[in-house]
């Protein structure tokens, strides 16, 4: 495919914001990275999208809106129609130069042992606001043949491994609301799945104890002790041990096992809980000689920490190779439309265990 400049959306399971990115690329090579944006959700459309999750629980329909996911997928469509105006303002970009947007939208509901993943946003009427195709709905293809419709990014990791060329088995590491890994192989293997708990446990716990919406800068893990035999309780969980593939909900665990505990206590401990599903994950995997860490999480220290100790190899973070922390996802996105487009596949049974490697996403043009 000829070179095109493609914008990536992705607001994840942190529901902390929506970040923008474009990039250009030919749909198998990044070939630059552009500018990017991000636009966090205010307080009252964080509660309605938490409201969505608890409402979407039941749903047996993935077209179905009931109830407030009506409204939440109007406010995640305006506020990703607002990001990208903004973002081109800014970097003062012609929309008409933008060939394409890869719009994730926002899971409500992952159940793929049930054949079912809902990702609200209305692609159509983002398409029309923006005078842009997008592409949209990446995962249902995937799960409706079986996969686990997650994780997607893994094809994009490897594409950046291989640019960077970077040596030997090599474990890139996502910690957004969930954290999920791909581990690219010295012989170019694929293998990816999500490993456990991200953030989400560690936002969920300092919301109700404090009011914040992070353990920023992780001030309170690193202020607090990890609890070996609350850990172990916590990492006893089956899930560890299942082969996969395997893919996870924003909620598949509970922080009960931290609430006797103090804040900081309870925040060192799913800290290291985070770490230690990560690196068991990477041994699952097939075990790595370097690990580079994304997502939100990689601001947090104390996960770091963890994870080079328990890890016991060189553990980055991705700006350490020009790739970025922040805004890989986006990007991933971005290099998923144009892969729609270009008729490449962007999963594949080493990622999400679907039958073959498959297309996903639709395609709406304005
Ligand atoms: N400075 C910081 N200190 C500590 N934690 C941080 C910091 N910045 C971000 N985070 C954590 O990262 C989270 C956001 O991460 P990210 O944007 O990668 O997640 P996401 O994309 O929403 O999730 P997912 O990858 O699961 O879809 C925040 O909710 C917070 O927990
Ligand atoms: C169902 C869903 O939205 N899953 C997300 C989530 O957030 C992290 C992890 O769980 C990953 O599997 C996936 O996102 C990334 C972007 C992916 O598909 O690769």
């Amino acid at each position: 495919m000829r070179r095109i400049v493609a914008l990536g959306l992705m607001s994840g399971t942190s529901m902390d914001g929506i970040d923008a990115a474009l990039i250009a690329t030919d749909a198998e090579d990044v070939e630059a990275f552009g500018p990017t944006a991000f636009r966090p959700y205010s307080v009252a459309e964080r509660a309605v999208l938490r409201a969505a999750l608890a409402e979407a629980a039941g749903l047996a329909d993935r077209d179905a809106r009931p109830g407030v996911l009506a409204e939440a997928e109007r406010i995640v469509t305006d506020a990703h129609a607002e990001t990208v105006e903004s973002l081109l303002a800014r970097a003062d970009v012609d929309a008409g130069r933008v060939t394409l947007v890869g719009f994730h939208g926002q899971t409500v509901f992952h159940a793929p042992d049930r054949r079912l993943t809902v990702q609200i946003g209305d692609g159509a009427a983002l398409a029309r606001r923006l005078g842009i195709p997008v592409v949209y709905d990446f995962r249902a293809a995937d799960v409706a043949a079986g996969g686990q419709g997650a994780p997607l990014v893994p094809i994009f990791h490897r594409a950046l491994v291989r640019a960077a060329g970077l040596e030997g088995d090599v474990a890139v590491v996502n910690i957004g609301g969930v954290a999920n890994v791909t581990r690219v192989g010295a012989d170019d293997s694929l293998v990816a799945f999500d490993t456990g708990p991200g953030n989400a446990l560690i936002d969920d716990l300092v919301r109700e104890r404090t009011g914040a919406a992070m353990d920023r800068d992780g001030r309170l893990s690193l202020a607090g002790t990890v609890q070996a035999q609350t850990l172990a309780e916590l990492i006893a969980h089956p899930w560890f041990d299942l082969p996969p593939p395997k893919s996870l909900d924003r909620d598949a665990f509970s922080r009960a096992p931290v609430a006797r505990l103090s804040t900081e206590d309870a925040a060192a401990t799913l800290a290291a809980f985070t770490a230690e599903a990560i690196v068991r994950a990477i041994d699952l995997a097939g075990g790595a000689d370097a690990i580079v860490v994304c997502g939100g999480g990689a601001h947090n220290p104390a996960i770091l920490r963890n994870l080079e100790t328990m890890g016991g190899v060189p553990v980055t973070t991705a700006d350490a190779h020009g790739w970025s922390v922040d805004f890989i996802e986006a990007q991933a996105f971005a290099y998923l439309a144009a892969r729609h487009v270009a008729g490449l596949p962007i999963s594949f049974p080493e990622t999400t265990g679907c039958p073959h490697p498959m297309t996903g996403g639709i395609l709406v043009r304005p």
